[in-house]
């Protein structure tokens, strides 16, 4: 199983949801990995701030990223969070680095795949809650009405070397709103699996300093239970 034990596989009580294998069939898919300088990117670019401040020219440079949405997903039936997890490729290039700067071999591919909630780029010019509704659907097989969805914030991303928006919603799903296999879209490369994360769970997780995981993922779940410590959320 890609190299790990069912436990590393599925820690926290995870469970698979839809995707189930995707992560075995995605390290089997995986060849060489290596980097090159970035050439024109449609999603990317680089440059440097030039701007005064005391009369003195400072430079600060800078990453443009596009705007992107995320959802967190409470799925009622089974009292769990939504969580994906898929093989990023910058995460398992950074921790790649960090292991050469400790003279340590490359990890494996397993290193790469990263818990995250549903998220996706701003992309088209449509309403933020109905991009996100699209992402829900896309990625993890769930039907949501945009307006069902509940703006928890929305926060600048990477503020040293982009400084991009993030919006983040709330929505509750159940089993009745499944609508298909999610996954992502394929042809984009994108091989997601969903996986459920028990509620009473969900703290030990994002407490755990080992598991790659976002930062949304983060913030997400500390707001669920700040909600439900108010009763406010769902129980
Ligand atoms: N840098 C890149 N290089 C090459 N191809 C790229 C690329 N970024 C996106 N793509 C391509 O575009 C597709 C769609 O991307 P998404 O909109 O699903 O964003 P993603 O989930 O990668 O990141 C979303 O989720 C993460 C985690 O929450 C947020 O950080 C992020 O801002 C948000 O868009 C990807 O599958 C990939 O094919």
């Amino acid at each position: 199983m890609a190299g790990l034990s069912k436990e590393e596989m599925y820690p926290y009580g995870l469970r698979p949801v839809q995707g189930e294998g995707k992560m075995e069939a995605t390290v089997e898919r995986l060849g060489k990995i290596s980097t090159a300088p970035m050439q024109e990117s449609r999603f990317v670019k680089t440059h440097s701030i030039l701007y005064e401040l005391d009369g003195k020219e400072r430079r600060w440079d800078m990453v443009i990223s596009m705007p992107s949405v995320g959802v967190l997903l409470y799925h009622k039936d089974l009292k769990a969070m939504l969580v994906v997890r898929q093989f990023r490729a910058t995460v398992w290039c950074s921790r790649q680095q960090e292991a050469a700067a400790e003279g340590r071999a490359d990890p494996p591919h397993a290193a790469g795949f990263t818990y995250e909630l549903c998220a996706g780029l701003v992309d088209k010019e449509k309403p933020l809650p109905q991009v996100a509704a699209e992402e829900v659907e896309e990625e993890c097989g769930f039907k949501v009405a945009a307006e069902a969805l509940q703006l928890v914030t929305g926060y600048r991303s990477s503020v040293g070397t982009s400084g991009s928006q993030h919006t983040l919603f709330f929505a509750e799903v159940g089993e009745s709103d499944r609508s298909g296999a999610g996954g992502g879209l394929t042809d984009d490369g994108e091989a997601i699996e969903v996986l459920a994360l028990p509620l009473d769970r969900c703290q030990d997780f994002i407490a755990d300093v080992h598991i790659p995981k976002s930062a949304a993922l983060v913030l997400g779940m500390l707001w669920l239970q700040a909600r439900i410590n108010a009763q406010q959320g769902p129980s």
